[in-house]
C-alpha cells in the first residue's frame, strides 16, 4: 500500500527485512571489446548470481555503524569502517535521497574471498541499497538507485537485481537473459587477491568480438555450455600471468570428469566449473578434501 504526504509516496505494510543475501555475481563469460577514453573497458558478459554470498543484517541503533565478521572479514582488516562499501552505499543513497543518515547496526558476514573476481564487495554495496531503500519509508525510484550503484562502481547495478543479465558498456548496460537451464555451480578460489584495475593493465587486446547473439531460450544444459564453449574470459590469461595459481585451479577443475566447463569469473582469481545440479556436493567435497586450501564453495543452480 502507498499514500503520499507532502514528501513524496509513503510505504505503509509489513516491516522493511532486516537481512540481505549479497549474492556472488559469477561472469559465465566475459569479453573485453574495447577501452573508453576515461580508461574504463568497454565489456559484454553473462552474468550470474547463485545462492552463495555474503549477508548483511541490520538492527536499530543510536546511529549508523558497521561490524565486519565471518570467514573472510579479516581480509578487511585494513579498510576502515567509512571505506567499506557498504558504508559508502548507504550515505551515498541517503545522500541522494536529501534524508537523514539512517541510524542503524550494521553487521556484515564476509563469506565471499576479497578481491576475487564475484563482485563481493559490489554484492554488498547493492545489498545495502536495497536495506536502506527498505527503510526508507517511501518508494525508491529505480533511476536513483542505478544512479548511485553505478557511481559505487561498475559492477553495483548489475548486484542492484541480482539476477542473470548480459552486461554491457562498462557493467552498466544491462539486458535480460534467456532462462536458465539446470545446472549446478562450484566456486574455487585459491586463496589469493588479485587487484582489478591491475588485470585490465595487463590486456593484451582491447578489441575483441562481443559475444556470439543469445539464442531465445537454451533447450537443455547442453545448449548452455556449448554457447559458452564458444565465448571467452578475456581478463582470464592476463589474470593467469599476474596469479600461476589460477591455472592450477583451472587445470584441476578441468580435469574432473563431473564437469561441462570451468573457467574463470570477472578479473579472477575465482574460477567455477559448470556439472549436473545432483553432482555439486560430491564435487564441492572432492575439491575441499584434495585442497585444503583454496576456497570451495557449490550452488545446485546458475541462479536460484
Ligand atoms: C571485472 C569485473 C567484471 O564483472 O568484475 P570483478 O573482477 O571486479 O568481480 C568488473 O568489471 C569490475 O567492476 P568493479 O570492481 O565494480 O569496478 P570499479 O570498482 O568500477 O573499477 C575498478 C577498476 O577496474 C577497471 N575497470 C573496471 C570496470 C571496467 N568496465 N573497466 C575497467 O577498466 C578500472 O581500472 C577501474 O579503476
Ligand atoms: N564490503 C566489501 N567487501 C569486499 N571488498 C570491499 C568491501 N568494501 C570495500 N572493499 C574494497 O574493494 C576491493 C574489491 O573487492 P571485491 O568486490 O571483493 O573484488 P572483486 O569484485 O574482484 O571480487 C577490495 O580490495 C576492498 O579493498
Amino acid at each position: 500500500m502507498t499514500e503520499r504526504d507532502e514528501t513524496g509516496p509513503v510505504r505503509r505494510g509489513p516491516p522493511p527485512p532486516r537481512v540481505q543475501l549479497a549474492r556472488a555475481k559469477v561472469n559465465l563469460a566475459l569479453h573485453v571489446t574495447g577501452r573508453r577514453a576515461d580508461g574504463y573497458h568497454l565489456l559484454d558478459s553473462l552474468a550470474v548470481f547463485p545462492a552463495i554470498g555474503d549477508v548483511l543484517l541490520a538492527e536499530p541503533a543510536d546511529q549508523l555503524d558497521l561490524a565486519v565478521e565471518g570467514p573472510f572479514g579479516a581480509e578487511l582488516r585494513d579498510t576502515p569502517p567509512e571505506a567499506n562499501l557498504v558504508l559508502r552505499a548507504v550515505r551515498a543513497l541517503a545522500d541522494a535521497l536529501a534524508m537523514p543518515v539512517p541510524a542503524l547496526h550494521l553487521r556484515l558476514t564476509k563469506r565471499l574471498p576479497v578481491a576475487s573476481g564475484i563482485g563481493g564487495g559490489s554484492a554488498d554495496a547493492a545489498a545495502a541499497l536495497r536495506l536502506v531503500a527498505s527503510h526508507a519509508g517511501r518508494d525508491v525510484p529505480a533511476e536513483v538507485l542505478t544512479r548511485v550503484a553505478a557511481a559505487l562502481g561498475a559492477d553495483v547495478p548489475v548486484c542492484l537485481a541480482q539476477a542473470a543479465r548480459r552486461m554491457r558498456g562498462i557493467g552498466d548496460d544491462l539486458a535480460p537473459v534467456p532462462p536458465l537451464p539446470p545446472l549446478g555451480l562450484v566456486l574455487v578460489n585459491p586463496r589469493q587477491p588479485v587487484a582489478t584495475p591491475a588485470v585490465f593493465k595487463a590486456l593484451q587486446t582491447r578489441d575483441n568480438p562481443p559475444l556470439p547473439d543469445l539464442p531465445e531460450a537454451f533447450a537443455d544444459a547442453r545448449a548452455l555450455t556449448g554457447y559458452l564453449a564458444a565465448t571467452r574470459n578475456d581478463l582470464e590469461a592476463p589474470a593467469q600471468a599476474l596469479c600461476p595459481a589460477i591455472g592450477e585451479v583451472l587445470e584441476v577443475l578441468r580435469a574432473q570428469d563431473r564437469v561441462a566447463l570451468a573457467r574463470m569469473s570477472g578479473s579472477g582469481a575465482t574460477c567455477f566449473a559448470l556439472c549436473a545440479p545432483g553432482d555439486v556436493n560430491a564435487l564441492t567435497n572432492d575439491l575441499q578434501r584434495a585442497h585444503p586450501g583454496w576456497w570451495v564453495a557449490g550452488s545446485p543452480a546458475l541462479q536460484a
